[in-house]
């Protein structure tokens, strides 16, 4: 049985001092991590005092991004031991939002999956196709093709530790959110590339999460469909009662 993994993706949304509150506030509440996982990811500045916050309990803490690069002069970026140097042992990459205006192609976020899983790092690896791919039907095959090339030359034990992400680009933060019976047939198609390409054991260990407007008035709908085993949550994340109602409705 795969585990249920429920991930809040802030954005450039929360301010240090918020963060740190908000980690406070939270893990006075947070269930235990025996029957669901959970994670927050934040922006760079944060994952340090977040950390500090979170020691004894079962909170992750992750990034939004990595660079591909071990070192050098990538101004602005963040490296994979840089992460690893403070403890951070997750992060989302190949999110749509970098895809589109921060040159996340296909082949960057290959590098970035591989170095990720060299420095023990689980990547959130994000897919999904744009609206003109679903109104054209072509929705399938973008998705398989992102897969594809993100995860070429990764080996089956290694690809076990990647979450996959399915964000319909049209769902993420507009309120429009996937109906559950779409979202499972993608997450399906997911699951059978996983399986033709890694084979049963593999396939059957990989976490799927959904992400595009997850609220907890409609997560259990997602959770309970046999191919998704999570969340990547936006804007429902940022608030207290709300992230943790959303892991409450996991395991309800
Ligand atoms: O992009 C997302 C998570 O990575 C989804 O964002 P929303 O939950 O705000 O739609």
């Amino acid at each position: 049985m795969r585990k249920p993994f429920i991930a809040g993706n802030w954005k450039m949304n929360v301010t240090d001092e918020e963060a740190l509150q908000f980690v406070t506030q939270v893990t006075e509440k947070l269930p235990s991590s025996d029957k669901v996982e959970y994670a927050l990811c934040a922006q760079a500045i944060s994952l340090k005092g977040m950390k500090e916050k979170a020691v004894g309990t079962d909170l992750q803490i992750g990034a939004q991004n990595l660079h591909e690069e071990e070192k050098g002069a990538f101004t602005g970026e963040i490296s994979a031991a840089a992460l690893t140097s403070i403890g951070v042992k997750l992060a989302i990459i190949g999110h749509s939002e970098r895809r589109e205006m921060f040159n996340d192609t296909d082949e960057r976020v290959n590098a970035k999956v591989k170095t990720a899983l060299n420095h023990g790092i689980t990547p959130i690896l994000c897919v999904g196709e744009l609206l003109e791919d679903r109104e054209s039907g072509s929705a399938d095959t973008v998705v398989k093709a992102q897969l594809e090339q993100a995860l070429a030359g990764i080996e089956s034990a290694r690809a076990a530790e990647v979450v996959v992400a399915y964000e319909p680009v049209w769902a993420i933060g507009t309120g429009k959110s996937s109906t559950p019976e779409d979202a499972e047939a993608m997450c399906k198609t997911i699951r059978e590339f996983l399986f033709d390409t890694y084979g049963p054991e593999t396939a059957n260990a990989i976490r799927i999460q959904y992400g595009g407007s997850v609220k907890p008035e409609n997560i259990a709908s997602y959770m309970a469909q046999d191919n998704i085993d999570g969340a990547l949550v936006g804007g429902a994340s940022i608030d207290v009662d709300s992230y943790l109602a959303l892991i409450e409705e996991t395991v309800r």
